[in-house]
């Protein structure tokens, strides 16, 4: 049943040309794929192209091509599945792994900041899966994988993140059962804080990687390849009966490493006693 899976299918990579979407699309071109990268910057899109394609056989029309999208513009996600479906007349898969944050603490995050990260994290995936279900997946069915991110305990840091990567795991498992019918599976990768790249280390103002290793029960940092691993594997027919779910990718991280936050000493959250707390529900706190 691989057959089908490898061969002449098509795949739209959001974030294709880095990282961990780099790391899906060679994997995936690798198998056979047809495959569509796309992210904002076309000079790194057209790197990208450069390079994988001098990994596969020259054919017409060509294995891999790119299309600049950002996901947070309606208009260029339809423009996205619309270049596609000319290009090669159907649709697979779908790899929602474009994104990314800023650190900075919860109190600090202006409204623009915070906005651009939910519209990126958040708006755009569910874009992206209403516009894939749209134009091809609706009629045809298809499998959909989202990336997400550690954030089961919260993320300091990265609140704006986390609050986006929460509502596209629950998307998810939406649009698992709503498009079962439809022929389509829809699961998450979450990857640990931890799956190196010089593309994802260089986003940051410290070395947020070296702070991360020593508390992975791995003892060392992930590779793009293992969680693209799991991305393919979600993808394939050997996943056919997996849906709504998410795969973690983080060396048992999300069970061991501390959060990178350290709480001040403090005496601010009392305990409740009961003498004092009849008192104090009793008293008036309020007019309203
Ligand atoms: C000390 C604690 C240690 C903690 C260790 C924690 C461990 C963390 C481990 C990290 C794991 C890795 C996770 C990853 O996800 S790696 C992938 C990273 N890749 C990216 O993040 C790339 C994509 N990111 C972005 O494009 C941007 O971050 C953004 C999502 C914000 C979108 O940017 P866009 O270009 O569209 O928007 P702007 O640049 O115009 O910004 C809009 C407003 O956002 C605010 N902002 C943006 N950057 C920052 C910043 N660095 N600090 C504070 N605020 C920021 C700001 O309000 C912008 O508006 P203005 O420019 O007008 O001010
Ligand atoms: N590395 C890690 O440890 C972790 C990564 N993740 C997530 O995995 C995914 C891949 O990250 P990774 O490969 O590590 O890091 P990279 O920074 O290499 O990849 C992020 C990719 O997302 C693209 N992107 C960002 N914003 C948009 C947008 N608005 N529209 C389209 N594409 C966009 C970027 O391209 P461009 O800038 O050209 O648009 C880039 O190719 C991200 O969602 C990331 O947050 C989650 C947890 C941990």
């Amino acid at each position: 049943c691989l057959e089908e899976y490898r061969e002449f299918s098509v795949a739209v990579v959001t974030g294709g040309a880095t990282g961990i979407g780099h790391a899906v699309t060679q994997e995936l071109l690798y198998l056979g794929c047809n495959v569509v990268i796309a992210s904002r910057k076309e000079e790194q899109l057209k790197q990208a192209v450069t390079e994988l394609k001098g990994e596969i056989e020259e054919t017409s029309p060509p294995r891999l091509m790119h299309v600049p999208c950002n996901i947070r513009q309606e208009l260029q996600v339809k423009h996205l599945f619309e270049e596609t479906l000319k290009q090669y007349g159907k649709l697979d898969y779908l790899v929602n792994n474009g994104g990314g944050q800023f650190l900075c603490q919860a109190a600090d995050i202006s409204k623009k900041g915070w906005n651009a990260v939910i519209e990126t994290n958040l708006t755009g995936i569910f874009l992206m899966c209403q516009e894939a279900h749209k134009q091809w997946m609706g009629e045809h069915g298809g499998v959909i994988v989202n990336m997400l991110m550690d954030m089961d305990r919260g993320v300091p840091m990265m609140a704006h993140s986390g609050a986006a990567r929460a509502g596209v795991e629950n998307l998810t498992k939406s649009f698992a059962v709503e498009w079962a019918h439809h022929g389509i599976r829809v699961n998450a990768v979450a990857p640990g804080n931890s799956i190196y790249s010089e593309t994802a280390a260089k986003n940051y103002p410290i070395d947020v990687f070296e702070r991360v290793k020593p508390h992975l029960p791995a003892k060392r940092l992930g590779t793009p390849e293992e969680v693209s691993a799991a991305v393919c594997f979600l993808l394939s027919p050997a996943a056919s009966y997996i849906t709504g779910e998410t795969v973690h990718v983080d060396g048992g991280g999300r069970l061991y490493s501390p959060l990178f936050w350290t709480v001040p000493d403090h005496k601010m959250l009392q305990p409740f006693h009961s003498n004092q707390g009849v008192e104090e529900a009793t008293k008036p706190k309020s007019k309203l």
